[in-house]
C-alpha cells in the first residue's frame, strides 16, 4: 500500500494554523484528510472551532505538548488511524498534524525516521508554517520556538498580511528568507492559499534537515532537541470543578511562559465580561500570547467562541447549546508572566 502523506502544520501561538486548516477542511477538493490536533493546555477548545460537519478523522491530543510529553502518543494516534484504515472502518487519504503553537517540530518529523511502525505506513510531506505578519517579528525576536518553526519549514505561509503594516510584512519577509532561504513563501490571509501550496509538496528533505541538525536521526532525543527547556509542561489534573485553574508551566522555561484555564458552569454577564477582558488586553496585552474560549453568556442559546492574540482580540457565535446537556465556560490564557489570580479573580466577577 501506499505511504499516506503526512503534512505537519507548525506556527507559533495564534499564527493561524486552525483557521488554515478549517479552510482546506472545508473546501471541496475531493481529498480525504485525517487530523490530529494537538493543543496546549488539557481543554482543547480548537475542537469547537474545527468545522464539526465534515467526514474528517479528527483525533485530539490536548494532553502536552506533541514534540515532546505526548509523543508516544502521537506514534499512537499515527498506528491506531492506519490500522482502522486498513481495516476498512475509516477512509483517507492525507494527516494533517496540527501543532502546538510552542512545538518544536524536528522531534515530530523525527518520528517519521525513528519509528518503524510510523514509517512503515507514513511519508512525511512537509512541514508548513505559519507565520503571524503582524506579531511575528516579535515571536522571532523573543522566542527559540519560533525561530525553529522556522527554521524547520519546507514552506512558510505568511497570515494576516490583511491587517499588518507592510512595510512590517517585508522586513519579516526579509528575515524569514535569511533564516530559511529553502523555504518557499507565501500569503495566505485567512488560509486562503491553493491546496497544492500545503499539500503534496514532497517538500521534506532530509539532507536538508541533516545539515540543519546533524543529529536528526540520532536516537537520543535530548540530544538535539532540548527537551526538557522547551517541552516540559506540567499538568496537575483537578477533579472539574466549578472554578477549575488549571497551571501548565514550561517549569524550565526561562521565559516564563504558562497557561491557566478558567471554567465555570455559571453564565457570564457580556457587559462585564467586555469591560474585564478590554480591561487586560490594556493592561497586559503585551504579555497575552494567546487566549481562546468557548463562552456562556447570560440569555444567549448559542456559544460564543472568542479567541485573540495580544491586542488582536474578536469573538465569533458558535453552535447551539445543546438542550440536555450542561452549559459551561472555558477559558485559556498562555501568557508571559500573568497574574493568574488577578485573572481568576476578575473573571470570578463577571459571572452572573
Ligand atoms: N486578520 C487576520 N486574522 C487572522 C488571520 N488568520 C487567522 N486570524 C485570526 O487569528 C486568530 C488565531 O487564529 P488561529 O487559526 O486560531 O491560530 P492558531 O495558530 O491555530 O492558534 P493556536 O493553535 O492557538 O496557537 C483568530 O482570531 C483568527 O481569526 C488572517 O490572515 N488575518
Amino acid at each position: 500500500m501506499a505511504l499516506i502523506p503526512t503534512t505537519i502544520l507548525t506556527g507559533f501561538l495564534g499564527a493561524g494554523k486552525t483557521t488554515l486548516l478549517n479552510r482546506i477542511l472545508r473546501e471541496p477538493h475531493g481529498l480525504r484528510i485525517a487530523v490530529i490536533e494537538n493543543e496546549f493546555g488539557q481543554e482543547n477548545i480548537d475542537n469547537d472551532i474545527l468545522v464539526q460537519d465534515s467526514n474528517e478523522q479528527i483525533v485530539e491530543m490536548s494532553n502536552g505538548c506533541i514534540c515532546c510529553t505526548v509523543r508516544g502518543d502521537l506514534v499512537l494516534a499515527l498506528g491506531s488511524l492506519a490500522q482502522k484504515r486498513t481495516a476498512g472502518e475509516i477512509d483517507f487519504d492525507r494527516v494533517v498534524i496540527e501543532t502546538t503553537g510552542l512545538a518544536n517540530p524536528g522531534p515530530v518529523a523525527q518520528t517519521f525516521f525513528m519509528d518503524d511502525e510510523v514509517a512503515m505506513s507514513y511519508m512525511l510531506d512537509a512541514v508548513v508554517t505559519v507565520v503571524d505578519a503582524v506579531h511575528g517579528m516579535q515571536q522571532l525576536d523573543e522566542h527559540e520556538e519560533a525561530q525553529r518553526q522556522i527554521g524547520f519549514a519546507d514552506k512558510i505561509l505568511l497570515s494576516k498580511t490583511d491587517v499588518a503594516e507592510p512595510k512590517l510584512t517585508d522586513a519579516l519577509v526579509a528575515r524569514i528568507r535569511r533564516m530559511n532561504p529553502r523555504a518557499p513563501i507565501s500569503r495566505s490571509d485567512f488560509g486562503k492559499v491553493p491546496i497544492t501550496e500545503v499539500m503534496d509538496l514532497r517538500g521534506f528533505n532530509l539532507n536538508d534537515k541533516l545539515e540543519l541538525d546533524p543529529d536528526f536521526l540520532k536516537a537520543d532525543e535530548h540530544a538535539h532537541h532540548d527537551c526538557d527547556e522547551h517541552c516540559d509542561h506540567d499538568h496537575h489534573d483537578h477533579d472539574h470543578g466549578r472554578h477549575d485553574h488549571q497551571d501548565h508551566h514550561h517549569s524550565h522555561h526561562t521565559d516564563g511562559i504558562a497557561a491557566f484555564v478558567f471554567k465555570t458552569e455559571r453564565a457570564f454577564d457580556t457587559a462585564k465580561l467586555e469591560d474585564l477582558l478590554n480591561g487586560f488586553l490594556a493592561l497586559y496585552g503585551p504579555r497575552m500570547l494567546r487566549y481562546k474560549g468557548v463562552l456562556w453568556m447570560n440569555g444567549a442559546d448559542r456559544k460564543v467562541i472568542f479567541q485573540g492574540v495580544h491586542q488582536m482580540m474578536g469573538s465569533d457565535i458558535g453552535g447551539k447549546w445543546p438542550e440536555n446537556e450542561p452549559r459551561e465556560s472555558k477559558l485559556v490564557f498562555i501568557g508571559k508572566d500573568l497574574p493568574k489570580s488577578i485573572f481568576i479573580g476578575g473573571l470570578e466577577q463577571c459571572l452572573v
